[in-house]
């Protein structure tokens, strides 16, 4: 669990905490991140006397051990991870920086010198967003710090020896460590606790936010060119590969020391306009994250597409936790390729990795195995094999209008043999996962006869006789459907409740019901063909029936929920369309269904109901 969504943003990346220090770890893992930990080669020497502020010191120190980590990464497989932490906790006391003691009498010499005292702790952070170009690491820093007050009582020397040796000053800044033992010296404490541990959480989300959250367009600031920190240009922001980039720095952490010492290091991004000459008016905009990584989006559907199709999650279903050499063997691929692909898989939250190998997140076991009761693999190959292609016509799909690009590439998925069953799966398991919330936006229960109309591998029927005892439903599909059913009948599950009925329903004479149903079917067909079908349900279904369409209804200003480009997919696949509910109403009421109410059956699907009203 995440609490803090910014987190979340770092989830698809790969990401390294370039620190030994065991307490990061822990702070950052309890925070929800998902990170490697590669510790930093730097040595930490950097001349203090060389910074104009302690903080100054600590932020250069954290971001040239990030850096190091980035760049020695990069050497060693060409590839640089997508975010590099780094960090240094520093002590400060009487113009003194402490860091950890080198031996005893050292720890004793610092702890001497915070006897009784107030001190501050600062932790430099700094966050390195790396990409790869032209085989080149591009690096972008930002950077911050935090400072609490830290008050020590006072403490007898026997004390102060008791404490160091029982080890925990050595490998701890200014020779303590407020959450253990050293707890015990410290009288009080302002500001961040876990700053002094080693990181400023709290700071850090914020700092995110900054990052991955940029202001929407009515909020880009438009301040004045001397209250812009001076600042850097970093050049290849608009690399797709880097996920992030640092927005302009606010006149704070990192970017203020700078300022004040004169400096003009800071950074600012791609796309900002700084002042004029005359220094008046400047607008700074934030990085695009969200745009990125819609640009990056289809590069992460395809590997989730080619991890479902090599089997990757139904290998690692059935034995877990395996290496990637393993899941090479099984998978019959590369070890190298399937490294990758199984690391971005990881940072995708697809896969866990732990030292003995690769597992199945819980989501992967349930959506993306090919089997099971929620599998979406059928879904996600479908959307490989057909709608990946489809797709690629988009643009000549909007330009010549729906018609005119179907049927030149576009062939219906249905009536395609080598797509048939892949279709049924796709389909078996998106109605699987709704069936339930569709079988009961409404009360049913007056029918005891349905006929589901193109209603696949029964799914949909099965959840209706499940909530309803006395329903019995007739699925009618296609023949080359219906021949299949038997592959997606749950064993000892089969029920005579449901019947299935080879047809099509623009042909065939309909089965009698009392409530007729169109799952998924309205929107694959335009206005006519709509016509014809309801004017066909119409005339089947007797006075005080019902017709029950469930679709994802648009919202009047035609805005679809949950899956926008569904829309777009009706446009590359077929002739249809998606509907507003006055648009359904309209079309319903026109073959004699009045009533017409809507009901929401989750957050992609809405149910209509209508009542067949007696023939005047
Ligand atoms: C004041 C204080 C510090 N620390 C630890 O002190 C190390 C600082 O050293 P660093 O150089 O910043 O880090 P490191 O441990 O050398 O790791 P690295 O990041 O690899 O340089 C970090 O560990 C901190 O937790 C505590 O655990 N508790 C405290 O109360």
């Amino acid at each position: 669990m995440v609490l803090s969504p910014v987190i979340g943003k770092l989830l698809h990346k790969r990401v390294v905490l370039a620190s030994a220090s065991p307490r990061r770890r822990e702070i950052l893992s309890h925070a929800g991140l998902r990170f490697e930990v590669v510790p930093s080669r730097f040595k930490e020497k950097l001349d203090k006397a060389s910074f104009p502020t302690p903080y100054a010191y600590a932020i250069e120190t954290a971001k040239q051990k990030a850096l190091e980590v980035a760049s020695r990464m990069h050497q060693k497989d060409l590839r640089a991870p997508d975010v590099v932490i780094g960090a240094d906790t520093i002590v400060t006391v009487g113009g003194l920086i402490l860091e950890k003691p080198v031996d005893k009498q050292d720890a004793y010499r610092m702890l001497s010198r915070l006897n009784g005292k107030e001190h501050s702790v600062f932790t430099g952070v700094a966050i390195v967003h790396c990409c790869t170009k032209d085989g080149q690491l591009d690096t972008e820093v930002s950077e911050f710090h935090e400072e609490t007050t830290v008050k020590f009582s006072e403490l007898s020397e026997e004390l102060l020896w008791e404490y160091i040796d029982s080890g925990e000053p050595m490998d701890k800044a200014g020779g303590y460590g407020i959450q253990a033992l050293g707890g015990m010296l410290v009288e009080y404490v302002h500001g961040d606790f876990l700053n002094v541990v080693g990181f400023p959480l709290n700071h850090f989300c914020k700092k995110l936010v900054e990052l991955y959250y940029p202001p929407r367009r009515k909020d880009v600031q438009r301040v004045k060119h001397d209250s812009i920190p001076p600042v850097d240009t970093f050049e290849n922001l608009s690399d797709a590969e880097q996920g992030s980039s640092d927005p302009a720095q606010g006149n704070e952490g990192g970017g203020h020391w700078r300022a004040e010492a004169g400096g003009d290091r800071g950074q600012v991004p791609a796309g900002s306009q700084g002042a004029d000459s005359n220094g008046t008016v400047g607008v700074t905009a934030q990085f695009p994250a969200g745009l990125l990584e819609l640009i990056d989006g289809f590069k992460a559907s395809k590997a989730l597409f080619t991890a479902c199709k090599l089997k990757v999650f139904d290998v690692l279903k059935d034995e877990a936790p395996l290496k990637a050499m393993d899941i090479a063997g099984k998978i019959d691929a590369s070890v190298c390729g399937t490294e990758r692909l199984l690391d971005v898989c990881v940072a995708l939250g697809l896969l866990e990795k732990a030292d003995r190998g690769y597992c199945n997140t819980d989501l992967a076991d349930l959506h993306l195995a090919s089997d099971g009761e929620y599998s979406l693999h059928g879904l996600a190959m479908h959307s490989n094999d057909h709608a990946w292609n489809l797709f690629t016509d988009l643009e000549l799909a909007v330009r010549e209008g729906a018609n005119a690009a179907f049927g030149r590439k576009a062939e219906h998925p249905v009536q395609s043999k080598q797509t048939k069953l892949q279709f049924m799966r796709a389909m078996h398991g998106l109605t699987n996962l709704t069936a339930r919330q569709v079988a009961t936006a409404f009360d049913l229960s007056r029918f005891t006869s349905a006929c589901d109309l193109g209603g696949c591998t029964g799914a949909l029927a099965r959840a209706l006789t499940q909530q309803y005892p006395r329903l019995k439903v007739t699925v009618v599909d296609l023949p080359e459907v219906i021949e299949h059913v038997p592959c997606f009948q749950p064993e000892g599950r089969q029920t005579e409740q449901i019947s299935f009925v080879p047809g099509d329903f623009f042909k065939d004479n309909l089965p009698e019901a009392e409530l007729y149903i169109l799952s998924r079917i309205l929107h694959e067909w335009p206005d006519d063909k709509v016509h014809e079908l309801l004017s066909r349900v119409s005339g089947s279904c007797r006075p005080g029936g019902g017709i029950l369409v469930a679709e994802t209804v648009l919202e009047e200003n035609r805005a679809a929920r949950g899956s926008l480009p569904a829309s777009l997919n009706l446009l590359v696949r077929t002739q249809g369309r998606e509907r507003t509910l006055p648009e359904y109403r309209s079309l319903l009421e026109q073959h004699g269904f009045w009533d017409v109410r809507l009901a929401h059956a989750g957050d992609r699907l809405d149910v209509v109901l209508g009542t067949r009203a007696a023939p005047p």
